[in-house]
């Protein structure tokens, strides 16, 4: 299976990991444009991790303008083999307060301005999605969080929506109403892009705040959330350390296939691809293009 690495994507007030040994700036050459930082790689124990801030050093980038694509495709160049995302979200749950953390195992996508495929003319794929999570990663994370005494749940569905405003009252009482757990403005297109690129991903989602939809709540705040956030982070920065500590050396085959979405995605005939796609497609398709002939 080959070397495992850890690929993490810090969220809001998450833009480095101290706790990194050994650490060196990677290339952020990307045929799909500029990723939102160099990506860093380090050592936790003896496992290799590469860390990327989503929104770029000093909290540059908002969600819609993230070059998504750049950023996995950094990520599976620099031969990470499974990706876990840090991202604060409002609740829509009185049982999950501020501070507890999120494994959430469904998206909804109400995102409608990024770019979410690395596919499209000239190479067309369609990768399943109906289970976007790895439940092996979730069940890692869900035994560190334990271990550390982290708040946390399993299971739950984070809604994206496009930002960057928050949500009225409305539409906080529609996304609950949908069945969601959490809200965020950053998981899509990442979790699907990561699926493309043959990533088992998952996303701890650190609740900061109730979004709008409690009559008494004055609505998400941002000095707030950012506050809330800076207490997250020592745990998440645990939570990490327990995680890599016990990752497994080798990669793990990802028991739904992410890690080998594209063997039957891609529909496009052999003559019909543009060699100019199949080209940037280099990193996040190679495998498979590769064992496609
Ligand atoms: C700074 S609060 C709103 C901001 O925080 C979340 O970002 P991330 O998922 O990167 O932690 C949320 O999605 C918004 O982008
Ligand atoms: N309430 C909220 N809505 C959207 N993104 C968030 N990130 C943190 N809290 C949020």
């Amino acid at each position: 299976m080959g070397r495992a690495t850890l690929g993490v994507i810090g969220g809001s007030g998450v833009y480095d990991l101290s706790l990194l040994t050994d650490v060196r700036e990677l290339d952020d050459a990307s045929p799909w444009g500029t990723p939102s930082a160099k990506p860093i790689e380090g050592f936790i124990g003896d496992t290799r991790v590469v860390f990327l801030p989503r929104h770029g050093a000093g909290h540059r980038l908002s969600p819609s303008d993230i070059n998504y694509r750049a950023n996995v495709d950094v990520l599976k160049r620099a031969g990470v083999t499974d990706l876990v995302s840090l991202s604060a979200c409002g609740s829509y749950r009185e049982e999950l307060p501020p501070g507890t953390f999120v494994f959430v195992d469904q998206f909804i996508d109400r995102t409608f301005r990024r770019e979410a495929s690395f596919f499209g003319a000239g190479c067309v794929a369609h990768v399943s999605f109906s289970d976007p999570v790895a439940p092996n990663l979730v069940a890692r994370l869900a035994r560190a969080a334990a271990a550390e005494d982290i708040p946390h749940i399993v299971g739950g569905a984070y809604v994206c929506m496009e930002g960057p405003q928050f949500s009225t009252r409305a539409e906080s009482g529609a996304y609950k109403a949908m069945g969601a757990s959490v809200v965020g403005m950053t998981n899509m297109p990442e979790a699907k892009l990561a699926r493309e690129a043959e990533l088992p991903y998952a996303t701890v989602a650190m609740v900061t705040d109730y979004d709008a939809w409690r009559p008494q709540e004055e609505g998400a705040e941002v000095s707030a959330i950012l506050a809330v956030m800076r207490e997250n982070g020592d745990k998440a920065r645990r939570l990490l350390m327990r995680l890599a500590d016990e990752f497994p050396e080798e990669h793990e085959a990802c028991p739904i296939g992410s890690d080998r979405a594209l063997d039957f995605a891609i529909v496009t005939a052999p003559e019909q691809r543009d060699p100019a796609l199949l080209a940037k497609l280099d990193a996040v398709a190679g495998r498979a293009l590769r064992t496609q002939g």
